[in-house]
């Protein structure tokens, strides 16, 4: 069963609508791999103004999302508005969305569930910091934050798993493609174990963490490497060149 290619950029808070009209013309300009889905992360502001001018080849994403469908909660969007701008997709769960705001397992769990009940397709973030690996706790942190989701959820069929590590965000240090294939591994066994083989097959796990042009075609020889989410390069022309890895 073959995973197509995935690669997501996640402009985070970063952009305006000028720098937005840039990043779509780099990405329209292409060419890009046509066997690879293409996903950008908009701030939730800009959200509108670029999935109206984005070409259809090119998913539109929230970085975030609520819950719960409406109600008393001051600053957040809901999964149903989302889809009434024609937005099909949302990052839930980055590290930045657990260290910085102090998202738990639990609460993200609960937004993926809504999420997808709701129509959205998910980009499902987990990995661990420096200190967890260090102290040999990489599996065991990665299994307790996929268990929580599992927890939540019936169907993987629009999850893609984005193993991001916390050391390799923004910092330039980015796993090797053995450290990075080796947790991807662990990933897809306990799918397999945990929810089925079909599902370990299927479900894409891309890899984030100061991806750029020069690291990303030797991340993505890598077996259980199905795309990656890009931070930083996503903001920059060379993100043409990661979508293309595999070329
Ligand atoms: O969502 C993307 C990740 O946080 C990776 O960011 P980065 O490529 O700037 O390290």
């Amino acid at each position: 069963m073959s995973r197509k290619f995935f690669v997501g950029g996640n402009w985070k808070m970063n952009g305006t609508k000028k720098v937005a009209d840039e990043l779509l013309s780099n990405l329209v300009k292409g060419p890009l791999d046509p066997n690879v889905e293409v996903l950008i992360g908009v701030p939730a502001i800009y959200l509108d103004f670029v999935k109206e001018k984005a070409p259809c080849n090119i998913y539109v994403a929230a970085q975030n999302c609520y819950k719960t469908e409406k109600g008393a909660f001051t600053g957040e969007i809901s999964p149903s508005m989302l889809k009434d701008i024609g937005i099909d997709w949302v990052i839930l769960g980055h590290s930045e969305r657990r260290q910085i705001f102090q998202e738990t397992d639990t609460l993200i769990a609960e937004k993926v569930n809504h999420a997808l009940e709701s129509g959205l397709s998910v980009v499902a973030c987990i990995g661990e910091t420096l200190e967890e690996r260090e102290a040999g706790q990489t599996e065991a942190v990665v299994a307790k934050q996929i268990k929580a989701i599992k927890e939540k959820i019936c169907n993987w069929q629009n999850v893609v798993i984005a193993y991001e590590p916390v050391w390799a965000i923004g910092t330039g240090k980015t796993a090797s493609p053995q450290q990075a294939q080796d947790v991807h591994k662990i990933l897809r066994k306990w799918l397999c174990d945990e929810v089925s083989e079909t599902v370990a097959k299927t479900t894409r796990i891309i890899y984030g963490g100061s991806v750029t042009s020069s690291n990303c075609r030797e991340l993505a020889k890598e077996c259980d490497i199905d795309g990656f989410l890009v931070g930083g390069a996503s903001l920059k022309p060379e993100f043409v060149e990661i979508i293309n890895a595999n070329q």
